[in-house]
């Protein structure tokens, strides 16, 4: 494998209608890493999970998956990929067990029984193994789809959305599960739009109009973003909500319960937009750290400016 990735692709391009919903994207995944792959709804994120398992064929790109050419060894890669789609797959007028049982007979597993039982163990399952799924609440139910994304012990995960409307409970209890099976040196590419769960990944990749906009840890996405973000906290803060939108300096103003986020890329104009505010009773008024959400709804904002009539081309990290 080449330098210990699992998943090695560039210019990876996918056209519908004339129109690059995946455009030139470049992917790199670590063997064991937890990868997760985040942008607004329609950015392409589907699109792209589809490519590489051999679902989709690209229009343009080249690499590997698994350290098989991602474009010519499709069928092989399908083997050792499980593929965790954004809808419940499985059969709801089917047990737990006999879900299991029939994607191990697609895979046409040789000791089924003993592939059942595994994952039934692997994700606690064993005692609900007679539930119809159609009777699981959505925590078991993803349970039961990762469940059976693992049975033919596949070396790469590719899940979209996987808790999606799930609660935070069971979102957890699931996101405990992925970085025991990276522990296990599997690796998983993994879409969300959940920001707790991108602080739970070793490596986030931003796409937004099937183009990367921004790769690498939470603290180099932030820190690299050099966004200047302050907190106006007080219980008439939100009154100041629409006064400070389209002010110089002010590209994002985010309202949290009696607190407003107040962001910017430039420092000094925004802190000089801000000055007056210190003077009104009842406010306070202080720098403040950005998050990964300030960044990310920086970054959204100005591609759609890129798009605009007249823009330049769109920035790619
Ligand atoms: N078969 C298709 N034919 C035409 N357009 C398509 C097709 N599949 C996807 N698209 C378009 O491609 C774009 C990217 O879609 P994709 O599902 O990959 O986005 P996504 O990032 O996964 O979105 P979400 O977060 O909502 O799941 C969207 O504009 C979508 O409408």
């Amino acid at each position: 494998m080449n330098g210990a990735l699992a998943i090695d692709v560039r210019g990876l391009t996918k056209r519908y209608g004339g129109r690059a919903v995946v455009d030139g994207v470049n992917l790199q995944v670590g063997q064991g890493r937890i990868c997760g792959f985040l942008g607004p709804n329609g950015s392409g994120k589907t699109t792209t999970i589809r490519m590489l398992c051999g679902l989709l064929r690209p229009d343009a790109g080249e690499g590997q998956c698994l350290g098989l050419d991602f474009r010519k060894d499709a069928a092989a890669i399908k083997r050792q990929v499980g593929y965790m789609t954004q809808k419940f797959g499985l059969y709801e007028d089917l047990s737990i067990r006999e879900n299991l049982d029939f994607v191990a007979r697609l895979f046409e597993l040789p000791k089924r029984r003993e592939a059942v039982d595994r994952a039934l163990e692997r994700l606690g399952l064993q005692g609900r193994q007679q539930q119809l799924a159609g009777a699981l609440s959505g925590g078991w139910k993803q349970r039961l789809a990762l469940a059976a994304c693992l049975i033919h012990e596949p070396r790469l995960l590719l899940l979209d959305e996987p808790t999606a409307g799930v609660d935070p409970k069971a979102r957890r209890d699931f996101w405990d599960q992925i970085h025991t099976l990276a522990g296990q040196g599997i690796t998983v590419l993994v879409s969300t739009h959940y920001m707790d769960e991108a602080a739970r990944c070793h490596d986030l990749v931003y796409i937004a109009y099937g183009t990367v906009l921004a790769r690498g840890s939470e603290q180099q996405i932030v820190e690299g973003a050099g966004l200047c973000v302050w907190s106006v906290e007080g219980e008439r803060a939100g009154a100041w909500a629409e006064r400070l939108r389209g002010q110089p300096g002010v590209q994002s103003v985010v309202a949290f319960g009696n607190a407003l986020h107040v962001a910017g890329p430039d420092a000094d104009r925004l802190a000089q937009t801000l000055a007056p505010l210190q003077a009104e009773p009842g406010l306070r008024v202080q720098a403040s750290r950005a998050t990964l959400e300030d960044v990310f709804i920086g970054l959204i904002d100005r591609a759609q400016d890129n798009f605009a009539p007249g823009a330049p081309g769109r920035p790619q990290a």
